[in-house]
């Protein structure tokens, strides 16, 4: 079994929404290894301190008109949000109350960037997972495409949201492209690995237990959904989402490849 190469800032720990370390693979190097995770020896995050990557160019166009909305729009619980997230996934699932919750002290429920906030933040992390899923899969022979999977997870958030009285629809549309970033995170890995192997992963991390993962953010993700219904279907929808998904990027340090992800998972996040 090859050593574990010390994190370095360029690559460190991933955490999951609770704080755990689950680690994964970026798309410019070769799979290093978490001690921490659960999951035994499982691949590091690699995140390009610095590099200046784009969201999607529509999201990317939108920047400017987007800040002076966020300032008209977010209110103080955008400002709150906007200030207070020192640590990789601080506010994860607690950013999106549950319905019916109440609001935590200060914070303007209506916010737009405070329940669009976690569904970009959420859809990163989900995105980040597929680095663990490519790893998983890598020299398997399993395919990247797993259709029974995908009808699990479909069908699964669909009820999760009826059960939460969200829009079933939304809910898989949302969904879709979830899986379809994640699909895009496995194939630039693929990409890399095949162009260059000794960048791919040494060790292989156990599927199920990074489905396991991807199911906690699933359920987040839908509580997230369900939570946003008024900025999911505001016209300002795409403009502050495409502040958040920025500052996403920014604060996680996405490289090219995840940003790529980024903004296909959160394609069809607004429109009701
Ligand atoms: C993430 C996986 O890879 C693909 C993406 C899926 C997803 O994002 O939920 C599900 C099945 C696969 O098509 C996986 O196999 O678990």
């Amino acid at each position: 079994m090859p050593g574990r190469p010390p994190a370095t800032s360029r690559n460190r720990p991933d955490k999951t929404a609770s704080g755990r370390a689950v680690g994964s693979v970026g798309s410019s190097g070769r799979a290093t290894y978490d001690r921490r995770s659960r999951h035994g020896a499982v691949p590091e995050a690699r995140y390009e301190k610095g590099r200046k990557v784009q969201l999607i160019p529509s999201i990317r166009r939108l920047l400017p008109a987007a800040a002076s909305a966020v300032l008209l729009l977010a209110g103080a619980g955008g400002a709150q949000a906007a200030t207070t997230t020192a640590g990789a996934h601080a506010n994860l699932p607690h950013a999106a109350p549950a319905p019916g919750a109440p609001p935590p002290a200060g914070a303007f429920v209506h916010s737009p960037y405070r329940q669009l906030r976690p569904l970009a933040a959420l859809s990163a992390e989900r995105a980040a997972l597929g680095d663990l899923v490519a790893a998983a899969k890598w020299g398997t022979g399993a395919p990247i495409d797993d259709p029974a999977r995908e009808r699990e997870v479909l069908d699964a958030a669909a009820a999760q949201a009826r059960r939460l009285g969200a829009d079933p629809e939304v809910t898989r549309r949302i969904f879709r492209d979830q899986i379809e970033a994640s699909k895009t995170v496995q194939r630039g890995l693929y990409r890399a690995w095949e162009a260059d192997p000794a960048r791919a992963p040494r060790e292989r991390p156990d599927l199920a237990k990074v489905r396991t993962e991807i199911n906690r953010v699933n359920d987040a993700l839908v509580r997230a959904v369900a939570a946003s219904p008024h900025a999911r279907s505001a016209p300002y929808c795409p403009v502050v989402l495409g502040v958040v998904a920025d500052r996403v990027r920014h604060e996680e340090r996405l490289d090219a490849l995840h940003t790529r992800a980024l903004g296909r998972a959160v394609r069809s996040v607004c429109g009701g």
